[in-house]
């Protein structure tokens, strides 16, 4: 909706700098990449300035490019570009448009894995992701948790199991999973569902 009318000339485009929460690593034209989704679904029909789309860099490892895009994301911060968030000292950006999978896994971030826990870096990586591909950058926790606004898009029957177990609220602290950890420090959160995703919130 927003690349058409009447929303494609009321938005002020050139305030807009555009990130990814995960990218996966391979090459920006191939079909896993998250940057090919948007730009083909999104960002080539909108005329956000070019410099203002940050890209994962391809060209390195995994370990390279989730140290780039946090270098990246630190310069832009001294650049004033990116607003830090008094509360967390975290970079807060205005708002962070999520998925969960059926694992209630967001971002890049895995039920078990171990960079659930990161708490000091911005970007991290994953060289084992259980969905494919296996490499992948994401960002961490207290960014995302230290956003503006964040909007959890949640459809289909596929995920009706991990919104349940999210939404019942009834678990210790280790059990929790990766969407249940998404928790505004310094902000507000939004579901956006459909039905066939909450068909088993009345059994809790
Ligand atoms: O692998 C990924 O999965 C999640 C969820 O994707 P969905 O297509 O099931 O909504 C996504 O949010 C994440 O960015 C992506 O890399």
């Amino acid at each position: 909706k927003l690349a058409e009318p009447p929303y494609l000339e009321a938005v002020d485009w050139s305030r807009w700098h555009v990130f990814w929460a995960d990218e996966r690593v391979v090459p920006k034209d191939h079909a896993d990449s998250n940057y090919k989704l948007a730009m083909d679904e999104f960002l080539s029909k909108v005329p956000v300035p070019a410099n203002q789309v940050y890209a994962m860099n391809d060209a390195l490892s995994v370990e390279g490019a989730a140290d780039d895009y946090e270098n990246c994301l630190k310069q832009l911060i001294k650049n004033g570009v990116i607003a830090v968030s008094p509360v967390t000292g975290f970079p807060k950006f205005d708002l962070m448009l999520l998925g969960m999978g059926p694992d209630g896994h967001i971002a890049s971030l895995f039920p078990g894995h171990p960079i659930v826990n990161e708490n000091q870096k911005l970007v991290t990586c994953v060289k084992d992701s259980p969905k494919p591909p296996p490499e992948r950058i994401t960002f961490t926790f207290p960014v995302i948790n230290s956003s503006a606004h964040i909007a959890l898009m949640v459809t289909g029957a596929g995920k009706a199991g991990a919104v349940h177990k999210a939404l019942s609220g009834n678990e210790s602290s280790s059990d929790l999973l990766p969407v249940e950890m998404v928790e505004p420090q310094d902000g507000e959160m939004t579901w956006f569902t459909d039905k066939p995703a909450m068909s088993m919130l009345s059994r809790i």
